[in-house]
């Protein structure tokens, strides 16, 4: 069974943030990841995963506020240098963190142009934090309706194209399902570059449970193909978290 995580950004948002790694911790899971972790100093976000036992497990590059704002400027044809600037400030949180990764967010943009600088500034990422393991993320274009990445192929070509041995896919099974109509066959295809994967119930991104992805079967699959990395819990709960945990294996 993968190990997992919860995403303190939308679990446990009943607590104030520092609060919510001890829930996290007496819930069950072993580690965290923030979307966005930037509104609160790193050293009292980190001495709390610390403190609860949990590894932080992965944080995105800004902007800062997760409310409604812009989702990266990687894929933006003339903003690169506020994409390098962001991304030596993700770098300076994911070192006070201990991150295990960092998720390069795209931006809005498309066509060549997009491609382009997305996979300049990738490699240019890659090459600045060799120690860093940086990921991309298809999102749904219903969620998400402009951002660049939207397609789990265009993402494993331009992993490819990089070549970097510290990029790799973060695999959210919800976005694939929505994009693809089957998570499942999106694993198969591209589960052998994907180095974190997060969950969510198909529709409504509530529980992983009862939806059109079979999650028990997905966790069988997982560690039927060898993943080792974590799965995380990065879903609106419909009510108290710890009231919707029934699905989270205990060890
Ligand atoms: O929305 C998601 O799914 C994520 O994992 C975020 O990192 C993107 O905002
Ligand atoms: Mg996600």
């Amino acid at each position: 069974m993968p190990r997992f995580a919860a995403n303190l950004t939308m679990l446990f948002t009943e607590l104030p943030m520092l609060e919510r790694f001890a829930a996290a911790a007496d819930a069950g899971f072993q580690g965290v990841e923030i979307l966005f972790p930037y509104d609160i100093p790193a050293r009292d976000l980190s001495r709390a995963a610390i403190a609860a036992g949990l590894e932080f497990v992965l944080m995105n590059t800004p902007p800062p506020n997760w409310a409604g704002g812009p989702r990266g400027f990687a894929a933006e044809p003339g903003r690169e240098d506020r994409f390098r600037s962001d991304f030596d400030r993700a770098l300076r949180f994911a070192e006070a963190l201990r991150a295990r990764h960092v998720h390069i967010m795209a931006g809005y943009a498309e066509g060549p142009d997009a491609r382009a600088t997305f996979t300049r500034n990738l490699a240019w990422a890659a090459d600045r934090a060799p120690h860093v393991s940086l990921m991309i993320e298809p999102l749904n274009p219903m969620d998400q309706p402009g951002y660049f990445l939207a397609d789990f192929d265009l993402a494993a070509e331009i992993i490819a194209q990089v070549g970097a041995p510290n990029l790799g896919l973060q695999f959210d099974s919800y976005h694939a399902q929505l994009i693809t109509g089957d998570a499942m066959e999106v694993w198969r295809r591209h589960g052998g570059i994907v180095r974190h994967v997060q969950i969510a119930g198909v529709p409504g991104r509530h529980e992983p449970t009862g939806g059109m992805i079979d999650y028990p079967g997905f966790f069988a699959a997982l560690d039927q193909s060898g993943y080792k990395g974590w799965v995380s819990a990065e879903y609106n709960p419909r009510a108290l978290t710890a009231q919707g945990l029934g699905w989270l294996p205990r060890t």
